[in-house]
This record gives C-alpha cells, structure tokens and sequence, in this order.
C-alpha cells in the first residue's frame, strides 16, 4: 500500500444516512434538538458508517504513538529526550494517565515507538515500529525525508488497520514525544498560517521566560521551511512534523478508509490531524475532536472541523488522555439513536 492508495481509498460520508439520522432524532421521544450536540455527533456517526443507527462502539482502542525530536537541541523542552522512551516502559506496564483513563472507559492500550531515540530493543508489550532514531533538527533542515514520512504514515495506518480486523470500531489518537509541542505549532502555523505566537505554547511546563525562544524556534523553522521546494501537504508534515505526527496521521486515514470514527485528542494530535486532512480532505468527515487543549494551538483542529471539540476540562498532557475521556459520549450518541423509543410511542401511552 501507498500513501497514495490510502488517500484514495477514503470515500467522503455518506449525506443521505447523515439526513436520516437527523429525521429519526426529531421523531425520539424528546423534545426535538433536546440533546444539542449529542444530535449532532449521533448523525454524524451514520454519516460514518452509512448505517442509521450507526453502530455503538463497544471496542475502542487508544493508539499511542511514541518518538524523538531533533528540535529538542533548540533547547526548546525542558525535559530530556530520554523521558520519551521512559514514558513508552510506563504505558506499556499500564503505569501512565493514559491507562488510568482507558480502564475508565474501557478501551484497549496499544503503544508504537515510530521513532524514540533508544539503541536497544523496544520493551515487551511496545510495537517496534522505528522509522529512524528521532528527527533532525526542524529549525534547521527538513525533519524527515519525504521516504521517511511515508513509511511512518503507513506505519500507523497498518497498525490501525490491524485492530480495525482484530474488531476495534473506534479509533483514538495518543502520543508521547518529547519536544512534540514545537512540532505541533509548526505544522499548525504553517497548515493554517496561524501566527507562530498565536499557536505556541508552554508543553510540558517549559519555563514561562523561554515560551518567547521557542516562537522564534518555530519562525525560524517556518522561515527555512517557506524557502524550501514546495512538496505541497506532504511535504510540510516531513519538513516540520515528527514521527508520531505521521504515524497518528496515518491512523487516521485508516480509520476514515474503513469508515471507523476516530476521536483526536489534544493540540499534538491535532495537528497531525491537520496534516491528514490536509493530505485527504474527505478523512475530516470521519474525526471528532475529542477535547480542546490548554495549549494555544488546541483550537486549530476544532476550527478546522467546523465544531466545537467535545470536552474542554483545562486537559493539556497529550497521551490520548482527553480523546479518550470523551468515548463515552460517542457512544452514548450512537446509543439514543439505536435505543430510544419514539414521541410516537410515548404519545400513544399518553
Ligand atoms: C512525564 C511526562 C509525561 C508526558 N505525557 C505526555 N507528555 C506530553 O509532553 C511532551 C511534549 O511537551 P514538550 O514539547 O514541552 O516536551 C510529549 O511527550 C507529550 O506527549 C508528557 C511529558 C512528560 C514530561
Ligand atoms: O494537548 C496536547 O496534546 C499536549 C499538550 C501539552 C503537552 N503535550 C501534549
């Protein structure tokens, strides 16, 4: 398979199941429009899955993507690179906030190191999926090659594919990466010519007086970038984003190929979700902002959807976290619209 073939197998959704799932909620037995955006997201699941109702998620799957940055040489984190490979171990032994929160709502852990920087084997129970040992440095030459960004995306897009088979029915986008913030805003600045210091911010707690030095880091890297041959949407994810960014773009392009809802959580994902939909415009229609993150950028996928992220609780981690605190809420919009009794029904026992 190529990026190519990926792209091509996304088919836009499915207007006509998305109109009946509109039609069958004003006949609920509710007040029409009485449950706001929980309307809204149910007919968009039918729009997903072509079926009115659309399926009820019953196995979701948090796919956390790990790897390196070159850009951390900018002094741009304030945590060693080290920590990426420490906090893979830490998901895959269930000790990270993404596991607490997906034994929540029970959804399955699967964590795939695209990229870290470590020289051994990956831990028992991570995908060894290394494309290469991080990225370069952003600010200073293209991140990936274009090769190599391909071979993450389809990285990503395999392991989706893979849980799509094994019966996963709702995909959820995770990561770790140390430096990926820097990342993040650069491909957001440049996918929607946000201004730099409108889309960065602290990450992991970078100390407040160096937030200034990292805006400079991602104008600089824009700069090189905007100087560079154009390789259109492509090209802007290998030049400025990482290894997980691909990955997760992948995901989901899988996800929207197999017509799988796939809910994105905060501003990493989000703007890897940019990429893919910069990539496939039609893989929108298959991506529900999961929450809205704390970071600057965290409104750029929302606005890009055209909607309201569904959760805003202050979230500001990455790892999946706030994606996955909003599972239950698509599956409870799946659910009206499968199990709800009608107004006709009510009014005939009235
Ligand atoms: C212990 C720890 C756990 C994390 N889990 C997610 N992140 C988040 O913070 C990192 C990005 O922030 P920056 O760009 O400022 O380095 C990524 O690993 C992201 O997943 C973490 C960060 C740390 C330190
Ligand atoms: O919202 C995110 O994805 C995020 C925010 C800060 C640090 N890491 C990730």
């Amino acid at each position: 398979m190529t990026v190519e073939e990926l792209i091509a197998a996304v088919r836009p959704v499915d207007q006509e199941a998305l109109q009946r799932a509109r039609d069958r909620h004003a006949g609920l037995a509710k007040p029409p429009g009485s449950l706001g955006r929980l309307e809204h997201l149910g007919a968009r699941l039918a729009a997903m899955s072509g079926q009115c109702p659309p399926p009820v998620p019953s196995a979701p799957v948090v796919v956390v993507a790990a790897a390196d940055h070159g850009v951390h040489a900018e002094g741009v984190s304030d945590w060693p690179q080290e920590v990426t490979a420490a906090m893979v171990a830490t998901v895959a032994a269930g000790g990270a906030a993404v596991n607490a929160i997906a034994r929540t709502v029970g959804a399955r852990v699967v964590v795939a190191d695209v990229g870290t920087l470590r020289l051994g084997p990956v831990p028992d129970g991570v995908r060894d999926e290394r494309v290469r040992s991080g990225t370069r440095d952003l600010a200073v030459e293209p991140a990936m090659t274009l090769d190599e960004c391909r071979t993450a995306i389809l990285a990503g897009a395999q392991v989706a594919a893979e849980l799509i088979d094994g019966g996963a029915d709702l995909l959820v986008t995770g990561e770790v990466g140390i430096g990926n913030t820097t990342a993040s805003a650069a491909l957001i600045a440049a996918y929607t010519g946000a201004d730099p210091a409108d889309v960065t911010g602290k990450g992991a707690n970078l100390d407040h007086g160096r937030t200034a030095h990292k805006v400079g880091v991602v104008r600089t890297a824009l700069a090189r970038h905007a100087a560079a041959p154009d390789h259109g949407a492509l090209g802007t994810l290998a030049s400025l984003g990482g290894l997980e960014h691909a990955a997760l773009a992948g995901v989901m392009l899988a996800g929207a190929a197999a017509r799988v809802p796939v809910l994105v959580d905060g501003v990493v994902a989000g703007a890897a979700a940019l990429a893919a939909v910069a990539l496939c415009p039609e893989a929108a229609g298959y991506l529900v902002a999961g929450h809205t993150s704390a970071e600057p950028g965290g409104h750029t996928l929302p606005d890009r959807l055209g909607e309201p992220a569904l959760l805003d609780l202050s979230l500001r981690l990455g790892e999946g976290t706030g994606a996955l605190l909003a599972v239950p809420l698509v599956q409870a919009a799946a659910r009206v619209l499968a199990e709800m009794a009608t107004l006709a029904d009510v009014t005939k026992n009235a």
